[in-house]
């Protein structure tokens, strides 16, 4: 779905009760003697995966409105009350750039479920030997600390069996964007992106180590 018709309506905000996503932890410990005392946020590990359509030479990326961007653009004056107004802010402050990224499931190994994020999100079907895993960074390093493991695949038009576009049915919204690589090499350079630190990175990687030599 393209992102420039999303709506965003009647949005509240209030104190986090039971998740499925994040836990809300106190880490009490003693460092070189001294007590120390860490609030954290336990959310589950992730994989990032950095695509690349052979066939017509761009890189495919899911843009996506991510509430949690959307709020922290917000000033605080327009969140009064638990209320937040979205009239005068448009979805697009949410709207970010990213690769192909989920959810780690411990029932499966990371490249299984890197190949279910492709299909779902980006609807090419890649062979699970054709991830190559090429970096696990740390993620979140004050508050959440996960793993975020990268791979790197490559994709042709033949793999491309549906739209992609996310799990309709779960509420999710994706866009999946194609960039060549003269844009791709803008966007690295913008100083503000609508992209977090590992599509950077992962931009930079696919940069120096894959561009195709002409
Ligand atoms: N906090 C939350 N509240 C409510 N529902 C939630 C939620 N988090 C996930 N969900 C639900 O779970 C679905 C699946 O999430 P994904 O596995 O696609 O991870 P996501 O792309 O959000 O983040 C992935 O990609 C980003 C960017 O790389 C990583 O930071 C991240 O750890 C990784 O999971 C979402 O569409 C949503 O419905």
């Amino acid at each position: 779905m393209a992102m420039q018709n999303l709506l965003i309506e009647d949005m509240t905000v209030s104190p986090l009760k039971e998740s499925m996503f994040v836990r809300p932890l106190s880490l009490e410990f003693k460092m070189n003697g001294r007590r120390r005392k860490w609030d954290m946020i336990k959310v589950h590990d992730s994989v990032v995966i950095v695509i690349f359509n052979v066939t017509r030479q761009v890189l495919v990326f899911v843009k996506q409105f991510r509430p949690a961007i959307y709020f922290s653009s917000v000033p605080d004056q327009d969140k009064q009350n638990g209320k937040i107004d979205v009239s005068k802010y448009p979805p697009s402050l949410g709207i970010t750039l990213e690769f192909c990224a989920g959810i780690v499931d411990k029932s499966k190994s990371l490249a299984e479920t890197a190949k279910e994020e492709v299909l779902e999100e980006c609807g090419y079907d890649v062979p699970v030997e054709n991830l190559h895993k090429f970096k696990t960074a740390r993620a979140g390093v004050s508050t959440e600390g996960t793993h975020q493991t990268f791979f790197y695949v490559e994709v042709t038009d033949s793999m491309k069996v549906n739209q992609g576009g996310g799990l309709v049915d779960e509420g999710e919204v994706i866009e999946v964007v194609e960039m060549s690589i003269p844009e791709v090499q803008a966007y690295a350079e913008d100083t503000d992106n609508m992209s977090p630190p590992g599509f950077l990175f992962g931009l930079l990687w696919f940069l120096k180590n894959k561009l195709p030599k002409c």
